[in-house]
């Protein structure tokens, strides 16, 4: 199964677009930038999420407070951005709390990590692609991110084979999450599924 995240959600308009599409993830984002939300803002949104999808905060080298209080809104998954340690890693797998490392840039090799998952992303909801022909395989499960879209995920999907599929600005109509851009990429990723397993 290809799973996908949904990130860069900031309105109960995609709230209701994701519970609709059910994609398995969820992004918030506390690092800065387009998508910024502080915890108050993020809370209702994540109270209003389905119980079946599962909520990812997205941080870039926030402060350790700033991190203290963002779990605090019900995410369950952390996903580091940055050039955060992995003593910070360790220390949130201690609270329970999964971790997503994101390295950001074509890699040619993963360098090691303790996260439970990691992610290659071209850039920070930057729209950007990597070669997908290029990536090296994780011993974690991998998420690729980078300017997928609606019109390119049944690639990245057929030339990677990522477990989990990740879209932000790929799910956007001038700026703003688009409920019918994220059905289609939504149904991409669970499709891909049904043709793989009946080849
Ligand atoms: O989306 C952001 O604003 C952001 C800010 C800081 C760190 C990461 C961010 N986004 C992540 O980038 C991927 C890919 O985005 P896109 O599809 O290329 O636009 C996104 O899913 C987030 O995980």
């Amino acid at each position: 199964m290809t799973a996908i995240k949904i990130c860069g959600l900031m309105r109960q308009a995609d709230i209701t677009a994701v519970n609709a599409a059910m994609p398995e993830y969820a992004g918030f984002v506390f690092a800065g930038g387009r998508h910024h939300l502080t915890p108050d803002q993020a809370r209702p949104l994540i109270a209003a999420l389905a119980p079946m999808i599962t909520p990812v905060g997205v941080f870039k080298d926030n402060s350790a407070a700033e991190i203290n209080a963002a779990l605090t809104t019900g995410i369950q998954v952390v996903q580091l951005h940055g050039n955060e340690d992995e003593d910070l890693v360790r220390r949130l797998q201690a609270r329970g709390v999964r971790v997503i490392r994101a390295f950001v840039g074509q890699p040619t090799s993963i360098p090691d990590t303790a996260a439970d998952y990691v992610m290659l992303d071209a850039g920070a909801g930057s729209g950007k692609q990597l070669d997908w022909f290029r990536i090296p395989r994780p011993r974690q499960p991998l998420f690729l991110a980078g300017g997928i879209t609606p019109d390119n995920i049944d690639q990245a999907i057929q030339a990677v084979h990522p477990d989990v599929i990740d879209v932000s600005s790929g799910a956007e109509t001038n700026g703003l999450k688009d409920s019918h851009k994220i059905n289609a990429l939504v149904a991409s990723a669970h499709q891909q599924e049904r043709i793989v397993s009946y080849e």
